[in-house]
């Protein structure tokens, strides 16, 4: 059922009547959960992926997002009722659908030069099945004015804008809590094309998200606000690497004097560590940096470098603990502990194990990794050894804050090692703790 004109409360109603028909274009870490919570809500949704085996597998009610709790669940449930299915045909699926979300990835280069190749292919498959009425949304993290750049390929399938409505309305959740964050964990951000547009797009958002929506005046402006949440972020976390360098400077513990001045509910200062890896936070600054032609953006700009020389100054940290104990860096056995660039996802995207394994080889070390979520291979692909003890090794590094590495063995590790270094590149070890079982034990912010 076509919801352009329909009042916010009819949407809601036809919603539930299982008449509304949802084209998910892309079912990866965001899109499969956010497919299923429609389809959970009732919608007659259609997953579309070029990656075959994804379709294959959500058809046969099979989820490939596996850190997602929760997703296996509801995928299997909406599966087995009929609301769910996936197709490969772009097209198709747009002919079918009433509403049509492009949730696809949106990658930007190392100086943020964007790919979008994928936002524009769904585009022109929309636009092969547009029909009067239909409502499209990007939902995809995208450069303020991207979406409205869809409006001519939109307009190919002969409708002009005002037949159809577009919005974006970004996704403001991540791995490990997609599920919870898009029914209720944050309001849902809004901006439409017309007001009969944002009016069914809020009926269609209240339905999946408890937390209600929040309409912003433009499609521009509900894209900004996803991409300065993520500069916010990249901005602040820059701020405490540097403060967190002063403290090492004059002997203080960084994160002593960051939770203490955090205890003044206008201080917000975030962690320091080994560097800001994955597709958002070191990306997002790179949309506004490119758009500026009048403003100078050097405070984001100067945000990236310090962010980006983090790794490096693990490197740094490694050389000095080593030192202490009489030993170069050059012939070292170092264990690096994590290649993701998070905990609990499964990501490389600008990790920053993948610069810190890269020098050390540089200096000579001979360098191991460990990951749970990955394989001898990945460590292969990034130049390291695949190493799951510590025997011989004479530091440890700590760059992935898996829940796995918060409760080592320490008196094992102890007893195993050549030497007792750890630098912690994401503070999750306690260092009175560790300092206790005869280790020298660094992390940003604190060398003493
Ligand atoms: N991963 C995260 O934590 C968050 C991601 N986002 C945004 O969500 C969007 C998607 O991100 P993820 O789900 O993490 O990516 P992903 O890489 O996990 O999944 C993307 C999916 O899209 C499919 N795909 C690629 N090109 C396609 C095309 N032309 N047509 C149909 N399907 C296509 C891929 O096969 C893949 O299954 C990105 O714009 C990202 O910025 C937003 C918030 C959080
Ligand atoms: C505010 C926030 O938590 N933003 C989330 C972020 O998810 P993402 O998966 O990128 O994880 P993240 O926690 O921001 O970490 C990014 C990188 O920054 C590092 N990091 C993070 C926080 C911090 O205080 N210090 C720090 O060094 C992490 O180790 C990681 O390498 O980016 C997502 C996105 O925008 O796609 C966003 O939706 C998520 O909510």
């Amino acid at each position: 059922m076509k919801l352009l004109g329909l009042k916010r409360d009819e949407v809601k109603q036809v919603f539930k009547e299982g008449k509304v028909t949802i084209a998910v274009y892309g079912l990866g870490k965001m899109g499969l959960p956010l497919a299923a919570v429609f389809a959970d809500h009732g919608a007659d949704v259609i997953g579309v992926d070029i990656n075959e085996k994804i379709v294959e597998m959500v058809n046969m009610g099979e989820n490939h997002v596996k850190e997602e709790p929760g997703l296996s669940e509801l995928v299997k449930k909406n599966v087995e009722a009929g609301r769910l299915r996936a197709t490969t045909d772009g097209a198709w699926a747009a002919k079918q659908a009433d509403v049509m979300i492009i949730i696809v990835p949106t990658l930007a280069d190392e100086k943020g030069n964007l790919k979008l190749d994928p936002v524009y292919d769904v585009a022109e498959k929309i636009s092969q099945g547009l029909e009067k009425g239909d409502i499209v949304i990007t939902e995809a993290t995208m450069p303020p004015g991207t979406t409205e750049s869809l409006i001519p390929i939109l307009e190919k399938s002969g409708l002009k804008l005002g037949e159809f409505g577009l919005a974006h309305a970004p996704e403001r959740t991540m791995t490990g809590t997609a599920i919870r964050d898009i029914t209720g964990q944050y309001p849902k951000i809004v901006g439409a094309s017309d007001e009969k547009t944002l009016e069914a797009v809020i009926g269609i958002y209240e339905t999946i998200n408890k937390k209600g929506v929040i309409p912003v005046s433009s499609i521009k402006a509900a894209e900004a606000v996803k991409v300065f949440e993520g500069i916010y972020r990249d901005v602040n976390i820059a701020l405490a690497n540097e403060l967190a360098l002063w403290c090492e400077e004059h002997g203080l513990d960084a994160l002593e004097v960051f939770r203490a001045a955090n205890t003044q509910p206008y201080c917000h200062l975030h962690m320091p560590g080994a560097g800001v890896g994955g597709h958002c936070i070191p990306i997002y600054p790179w949309f506004v940096i490119n758009l500026a032609k009048k403003t100078n953006p050097h405070l984001i700009k100067t945000a990236r470098e310090i962010n980006d020389s983090m790794p490096h100054h693990i490197v740094e940290l490694t050389i000095k603990a080593l030192n202490e104990v009489g030993k170069s860096l050059k012939g070292s056995n170092v264990l690096v502990l994590g290649l993701t660039f998070r905990g609990g996802v499964r990501e490389f995207m600008k990790s920053p194990a993948i610069p810190i394994i890269k020098e050390l080889k540089e200096w000579g070390a001979k360098v191991y990794a460990y990951d749970p979520l990955c394989t001898p291979e990945d460590a292969k692909r990034f130049g390291a050894e695949w190493k799951k003890d510590f025997k011989n090794i004479d530091a440890i590094i700590i760059v992935t804050d898996h829940k796995e590495f918060k409760n080592l063995d320490l008196d094992k590790i102890a007893k195993d090692m050549n030497n007792k270094i750890i630098i912690d590149g994401r503070n999750i070890l306690d260092a009175k703790k560790v300092e206790k079982n005869g280790f020298i034990y660094y992390r940003v912010g604190r060398v003493i």
